[in-house]
């Protein structure tokens, strides 16, 4: 028998500016409103729990609290440059240019902030909280960006990532 549990959803947003890179041009700034939710496959334990949901909770808010309300963007752009300068955060890409405040900008170790890199980040962030749970067999992370589109990213215990 499997078991799945589902932690996120409308409790676990967070709203960031973003601009993604398509065809080696980035598009305008914008914003969303991305919601994450994390489904965990395992068997119970003898308290009858796979994960405490505290723990995930815990792990997502953590993994989310650097983006919110920050500008997102990759540190090494698949496309484009970008760089620090006077504490300014310098992105060029095509046609554009943007320069944000350091503070502003979630500098993030993503080749571009599409919603399927970004699942991925997040992903990465949320496993080392759960590297206890000794049942756990895969987490899937999705993030949606709009009511419309999501990603989702899936890590197995077999790969050793927690
Ligand atoms: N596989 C992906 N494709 C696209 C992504 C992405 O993250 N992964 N992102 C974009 C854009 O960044 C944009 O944020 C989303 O585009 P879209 O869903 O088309 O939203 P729009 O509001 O621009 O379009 P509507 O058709 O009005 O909904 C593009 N592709």
């Amino acid at each position: 028998m499997s078991t799945w549990i589902e932690i996120g959803g409308d409790a676990f947003t967070f709203s960031a500016a973003h601009a993604g890179i398509h065809g080696g041009q980035m598009e305008p700034l914008h914003g969303h409103t991305f919601a994450v939710t994390a489904s965990l496959l395992g068997s119970r334990d003898r308290a009858g729990m796979i994960v405490d949901f505290h723990l995930v909770k815990r792990g997502l808010r953590a993994a989310i609290e650097p983006l919110r309300r920050r500008t997102l963007m990759p540190a090494e752009p698949v496309a484009g440059t970008c760089h620090i300068e006077d504490g300014q955060i310098i992105v060029e890409c095509g046609d554009r240019w943007y320069s944000f405040p350091q503070d502003d900008v979630a500098l993030l170790p993503i080749p571009n902030t599409t919603t399927e890199a970004l699942a991925g980040y997040l992903l990465g962030r949320l496993l080392p909280y759960l590297k206890d749970s000794a049942g756990l067999e895969r987490v899937e992370l999705t993030l949606a960006e709009a009511a419309d589109t999501r990603a989702s990213v899936t890590a197995d215990h077999g790969e050793g990532l927690w």
